[in-house]
């Protein structure tokens, strides 16, 4: 049973995945307003389940193979004019960068507590300087100089470029203009997708699938992000090919397919889950990119035939070998699914051969971002394209069983392979436990999927961290080690690294704030894994302390990323339901639909003050109040200081004017009250990663290269971090709620709840 409804799912899904590439502005729009139009909870679950599978398409693509040369887009510009004012104290400096850093030098912090020596000019009062101050740091014409226009910043080379540039163009082939803007760009890889489509008349394998590559985030040739599908073992161990099948599969499908049906004559070019694939080594103008995306169209008008019974012919296509097939990427993860792994024959038993043609499909199925690409690629695909070539279809030899899908289900263990110890917390989306992996000894977290919503499918945010986390490899991002069923396919959990503490719990236990060089530590690997983010195109939004996991090797790592999503240039609307309210950045309060890294960077901001004072720095209860709490402290923003600020839509209220910036007095030069002493540099840093306008405040690769890094005291290395008693045997929970319950945690389920059901929902 379970195994027929995979394997209908999945046919559905394979239909969708080829239908991606049917996309079209149309489709999307057309999407939108009948989700406008009917706004139910069955038709966002449909626009979810589209999110899906364009979640999968584009984490599962390997996407940062040629990021890391387009990095030197809008923000590393931002980043460059940032940091060389912050380091070499000079220039244009930041919040009074030159001056400041001109005295950094000289400056010996303290510990917190500790009284100064350096009382410098600054003071510990600045009010009216610092206002000043700040308003030389953000309207200063040449400090920002290096930044260009909005537009103009927004990085050429995004994936998400293509995305949008071709919806405008209904035909591939009439592309025109934008192959002269294509071709500079880095050749798409061939999507993994590809190497599973059953066209038996094209070469199926890419050597240079960045999928492959290293770990090296910075190479263009290799993706830092690993294929999540080589997590698995076979050629199509996808995450996602284990989730459950939809509940109301059958509706969707039909919804989705009369959409499509409606916009058969528009042939979509490329997109982001086929630029992304862009084979890395190859030049921007290597290859052709028109002819690839052609090539790729012609390969899914062949295959469309196939959608309905494809599972003869994807094995077929993808290895004439059934059992030996081998996907590209894969490897990585083989050695975790290796036969002798395989606990899961209860699975193999349930499913086996019953789930056919399932894997390639899934493997389109997620991406992370794409809002109404979603509804376009899944509703590209339509019947029609199913029934107009069954000669292509008969063509191709009835393959053997679906191994693939077997060897996913071999790969994939289950739960009870784990022993249970305790649970740790509860988020939103998941419970997590610390576990036992009863073969290896090894302590685990688990972070069991909530299924409470099981009736919409799968939740979405879940299928988004799955993907990131298996995708993003990084000393500082938790580290998924696999995915895991529960007995009867109806759970999902993903097995994590256990860290012993997480940050929020851990400030509400210390007696003293963390020190100035401990502080220091814990923001550089949070800058380093904020900037691998974003140079990967991921959006956390949801950075805060409780999403900081530490353990006791000092290591810090960012969590939970069932909000993160994959962001493009140029920017799309997308929902300012994103991060906890004390962590979110101002043009979020105030808005605005477009942004971009600089809102995890406004929340590095408030982490960092926290870990100075132990005490969030902006606590308020709704948005307005936290508004307020904002203005109070960092002076109500103008037009000068933040162009562009008047025309946010919630800017029109009329604020009370604070007229300065009090940050400083929070955070003292010196101080003999106990306030968390900050030196200029730092708290020139703080100042930067605080700024109002999105467009100024510091990128995660110039805050890396601040001074106040390299100024004593000296980052605290890692092995000589305090430890903490662990508090794996207490529920966090509990003890959060007992000794700090969090005011704004009903308020952001509401909101959470609202951006997902709501029209604009997480994706805007
Ligand atoms: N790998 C891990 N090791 C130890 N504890 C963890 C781990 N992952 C998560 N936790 C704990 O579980 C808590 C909740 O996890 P997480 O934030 O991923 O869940 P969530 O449902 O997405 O939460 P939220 O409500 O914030 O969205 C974390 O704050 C942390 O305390």
């Amino acid at each position: 049973m379970a195994g027929r409804r995979h394997g209908g799912y999945c046919d559905n899904e394979f239909r969708e995945r080829e239908s991606e590439f049917e996309l079209s502005r149309k489709e999307s729009e057309y999407s939108k307003e009948r989700y406008v139009r009917l706004g139910n909870g069955t038709q966002e679950y449909d626009r979810d389940r589209i999110r899906v599978r364009d979640l999968r398409d584009r984490v599962s693509g390997g996407r940062m193979g040629q990021r890391e040369g387009m990095n030197g887009g809008n923000r590393c510009s931002s980043s460059r004019s940032n940091s060389g004012s912050s380091s070499g104290g000079g220039g244009s400096g930041g919040a009074a960068g030159p001056r400041r850093c001109g005295s950094v030098g000289v400056i010996v912090d303290k510990e917190p507590g500790e009284l100064s020596s350096d009382s410098g000019s600054d003071g510990a009062i600045e009010s009216e300087s610092l206002v000043s101050k700040e308003g030389d740091n953000l309207s200063k014409g040449g400090e920002n100089g290096g930044i260009k226009a909005p537009v103009e910043k927004k990085r050429k080379f995004s994936p998400i470029v293509w995305d949008r540039d071709e919806k405008a163009v209904s035909n591939p082939l009439q592309i025109g203009g934008r192959n002269q803007v294509l071709a500079s760009l880095p050749p798409p890889p061939m999507p993994k997708l590809q190497n599973e489509l059953p066209d038996v008349t094209e070469e199926v394998t890419v050597e240079t699938s960045p999928v492959r590559g290293a770990d090296n985030p910075k190479s263009t040739s290799s993706s830092p992000i690993k294929d999540p599908i080589s997590k698995f073992s076979g050629e199509s161990e996808s995450p996602m090919e284990l989730l459950p099948p939809m509940s109301d599969e059958r509706q969707w499908d039909k919804g989705l397919r009369s959409d499509a049906l409606e916009d058969e004559d528009y042939v979509p070019t490329r997109h982001i889950s086929s630029s992304r694939w862009a084979a890395a080594n190859s030049s921007p103008v290597d290859k052709g990119e028109i002819v690839e995306d052609h090539t790729m169209i012609k390969r899914r008008k062949k295959l469309h035939p196939l959608d309905s019974s494809d599972s003869r012919l994807r094995s077929k296509s993808v290895s004439p070998e059934p059992g030996s097939v081998k996907r590209e990427g894969s490897e990585g993860g083989k050695g975790r699914l290796s036969a002798s792994e395989d606990p899961g024959s209860h699975l193999r038993s349930s499913s086996g051969d019953e789930y056919p043609n399932n894997d390639s499909e899934r493997d389109e199925e997620m991406e992370v971002d794409g809002d109404s690409d979603y509804k376009d690629r899944n509703m590209g695909h339509s019947d029609t394209d199913s029934e107009d070539e069954d000669g292509s279809q008969g063509a191709l030899e009835p393959a053997g069983p679906p191994q693939r899908c077997v060897n996913m289900l071999r790969g994939c263990r289950s739960v009870d392979d784990f022993e249970r110890l305790n649970r740790i917390d509860e988020g939103t989306y998941g419970v997590v436990f610390r576990a036992k992996d009863s073969k290896s000894g090894e302590i685990v977290a688990l972070k069991k999927v909530k299924m409470e919503r099981e009736r919409e499918g799968f939740p979405l945010t879940a299928l988004r961290e799955i993907n990131i986390l298996l995708s993003l490899h990084h000393p500082s991002i938790v580290d998924v080690k696999e995915v895991v069923v529960g007995s009867n396919l109806d759970s999902i959990y993903m097995v994590m690294e256990y860290m012993e503490h997480d940050l929020k719990g851990l400030m509400e236990s210390m007696k003293q704030p963390f020190s100035q060089s401990e502080v220091k530590c814990l923001m550089l690997q949070l800058l380093e894994g904020t900037k691998y983010l974003h140079d990967n195109w991921v959006l956390h939004r949801d950075l805060k302390t409780s999403n900081l996991l530490l353990n006791n090797r000092g290591e810090l790592k960012i969590c939970d990323f069932g909000l993160a999503r994959q962001y493009g240039s140029p920017l799309k609307p997308y929902t300012q339901m994103v991060v906890t309210l004390w962590y979110r950045a101002p043009e979020l309060l105030l808005g605005a639909q477009q942004y971009s890294t600089a809102i995890d960077m406004w929340s590095l901001g408030c982490i960092m003050a926290e870990m100075l004072s132990k005490q969030p720095l902006f606590n308020g209860t709704k948005e307005y109040d936290q508004l307020d709490k904002i203005f109070r402290t960092l002076g109500t923003p103008n037009e000068t200081i933040w162009p562009g600020f008047a025309k946010l839509s919630k800017a029109r209220v009329n604020f009370v004017k604070h007229p300065y910036n009090l940050l400083r007095k929070k955070f003292p030069a010196t101080s003999f009250t106990g306030s968390p002493v900050l030196s200029d540099a730092g708290f020139d840093l703080l100042n930067k990663l605080l700024t109002y306008d999105p467009e100024k405040r510091i990128s995660a690769e110039a805050a890396l290269n601040h001074e106040w890094f390299r100024e004593v005291p000296l980052p605290k290395s890692k092995d000589f971090m305090p430890t903490f008693p662990a508090q794996h045997a207490q529920d966090r929970r509990l003890r959060r709620t007992v000794k700090s319950p969090d005011p704004l945690e009903e308020q952001r389920r509401k909101e959470l709840l609202q951006a997902d059901l709501g029209t604009g929902g997480l994706f805007g």
